[in-house]
């Protein structure tokens, strides 16, 4: 395997995908098989400046290419192999937000990420006027709101992009986005599979005679399915990623996507009845649909695969960061207390005690809210532990409410998806929360009621998603040679699907959780219990 690996990556054979997450981006290569050859990655952190969360564009360069360099030497010493080219690349990132840029580029305001809950006004009103949930992280939201709030900087506005976006645009010189990133942006049309028309007229009556230089179609970058060719990797990109100029350019590189796509990619969960939850910082469920929904619900968007195809969402903005916070502070005490332990083997303990709590975790409530959270009706977030008097206060069970905390709003919004009736055959799960085996997907099993499905590469999902939609793009771009040199033509669903069951899953093995009834059942009395406990985090919320 390493001689055949140190081959691949020698030859530029190999393909890079790379993940902008919340808390890490992440680099992944792979070889033809789909298989990991090498991975690397760098811990970042938002930053709560002027009352938004934000990144600044500094970091995401310097986050880049450390986790490149990370990625160079992981190669180097699992293969002994310099990596110096790469047959195709594709960067996928967190969704939505705002990056508005002025007509030479310049970036008007900081980077408004995905989590900032301040669209309530424009996203109610573009819900209103479209009759679809526009939620309030969705781009179209964000820059309503800077439009409604007069924001100086809007009559400069010549471009609006998502973070995959703007990075991709760096590295190839195309102002494009796949169409699942797109979906995050702005709606859109299944049967065009580009941006809703009609919408972009209502958008338009809305927005006359604001200051925002119209029509919004203008400011939005173009839109491409999965297997299109979004272009190459320039010298400029191949700099701007490893400053050492090793790398070299040329690269086929596939349209940017969200970590929705890329997750929905990595557990071949992109044709309708299938699904998957993504459980890093943000938690957020997704099933691909058969039939639009029935109505409009506050908890449930509509977004795409990175084919086109609707799918419903529920989306948390709270997942996993209350539980590292847990973890950290157990670390601490480890340090004080002599007996230092790495952070994988902090969470492998307290995950495995979590094993011994209650089923419903002793009515031990944990609210993980950092930040506000739509579908419990929260404004800003103040994350909770609460217990009455005689709950068995055990570390058991603080970790087990603690993981049951990261479920429990999505468990809500997931109540609404079920009765709509939307079809599921499986779902599967990844995410940094599965890096430790057997523990978070059990009480996610327990938590929807439905088996759940892992995969080895869980933990690294999106980058390795992102790689394989990436070698879609060179492999369909290779099949279309002789027609249109270098470009790739728009899968369908089922195409992406063929490609996925054929080139990279045909021996992947998925671990398979099935819900235990003790645990359905202890988690259905503890989110009774959370439900009615939303009442003292808001009250929370109002006090402190
Ligand atoms: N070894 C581990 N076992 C279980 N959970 C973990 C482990 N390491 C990190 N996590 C959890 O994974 C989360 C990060 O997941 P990740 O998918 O990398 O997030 P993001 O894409 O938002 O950066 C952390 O907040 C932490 O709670
Ligand atoms: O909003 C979405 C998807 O709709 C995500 O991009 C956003 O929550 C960020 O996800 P991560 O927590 O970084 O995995």
């Amino acid at each position: 395997m390493s001689v055949d690996a140190a081959t691949v990556i020698a030859d530029g054979r190999a393909v890079l995908g790379i993940e902008l997450g919340s808390t890490r981006i992440k680099a992944c290569l792979i070889g033809p098989d789909a298989a990991v050859l090498a991975t690397g990655s760098h811990e970042w952190e938002n930053r709560f400046v002027d009352r938004r969360w934000t990144y600044g564009l500094d970091e995401v360069w310097s986050g880049l290419q450390a986790a490149y360099t990370d990625l160079v030497s992981d190669a180097s010493g699992r293969h002994d192999a310099a990596l110096a080219s790469v047959s195709a690349i594709g960067v996928s990132a967190m969704m939505h937000g705002y990056l508005a840029f002025d007509a030479d580029g310049e970036l008007l305001v900081p980077f408004r990420t995905w989590r900032n809950t301040s669209t309530g006004p424009a996203a109610e009103a573009l819900t209103t006027s479209f009759g679809v949930n526009i939620p309030l992280r969705w781009s179209i939201a964000h820059l309503y709101q800077a439009v409604l709030d007069g924001e100086e900087h809007v009559p400069a506005i010549a471009s609006v992009t998502t973070l995959a976006g703007y990075v991709h645009e760096k590295l190839t010189g195309r102002r494009v986005l796949g169409v699942g990133d797109a979906s995050g942006m702005f709606p859109i049309d299944p049967s065009t599979r580009d941006y809703d028309a009609d919408l972009l007229g209502r958008f338009d009556a809305l927005a006359a005679d604001t200051a925002l230089p119209g029509p919004v179609r203008s400011l939005l970058p173009d839109v491409l399915v999965a297997g299109e060719s979004a272009g190459g990797l320039t010298e400029a990109g191949a700099r701007l990623l490893d400053p050492s100029g090793a790398l070299r350019p040329g690269a086929v590189a596939a349209p940017p996507e969200g970590d929705a796509g890329t997750g929905m990619v990595a557990t071949r969960a992109v044709v309708p009845r299938t699904g998957n939850v993504s459980a890093g910082t943000s938690i957020f469920a997704m099933v691909v649909l058969e039939r639009p929904l029935a109505g409009l619900h506050h908890e449930l968007d509509v977004v795409t695969t990175p084919a086109g195809d609707p799918v419903a969402m529920v989306h948390c903005n709270n997942g996993a960061s209350e539980l590292a916070a847990w973890v950290g502070l157990f670390r601490r005490f480890a340090d004080a207390a002599g007996r230092p332990v790495d952070a994988d083997t902090a969470f492998d303990v307290l995950l495995r005690e979590a094993l011994e709590g209650d089923a419903d975790a002793g009515g031990l409530l944990a609210y993980n809210h950092l930040a506000g959270e739509p579908i419990a009706g929260l404004s800003e977030g103040r994350p909770l532990l609460v217990r009455s008097p005689d709950s068995p206060f055990t570390l058991a069970n603080v970790i087990r409410a603690q993981l049951y905390g990261v479920y429990g709003t999505l468990a809500l919004g997931m109540r609404v998806l079920a009765e709509e009736d939307v079809a599921l055959d499986r779902m599967y799960a990844h995410g940094g929360m599965f890096r430790t085996a057997g523990v978070a997907q059990r009480f996610l099993a327990a938590a929807l009621d439905a088996p759940v499905a892992v995969a080895g590469t869980a933990s690294e999902g999106g980058a390795w998603g992102m790689a394989v939609l990436a070698a879609f793009a060179a492999h369909r771009a290779a099949a279309h040679t002789s027609a249109a040199p270098a470009a790739g033509a728009a899968a369908s669903g089922a195409d992406l699907d063929d490609y996925l069951l054929e080139s990279v899953f045909a021996s992947t093995t998925f671990d398979t959780a099935d819900p235990e009834p003790a645990d359905v059942a202890g988690f259905a009395a503890w989110l009774d219990r959370y439900r009615a406990g939303l009442a003292v985090e808001s009250a929370a919320v109002d006090a402190l």
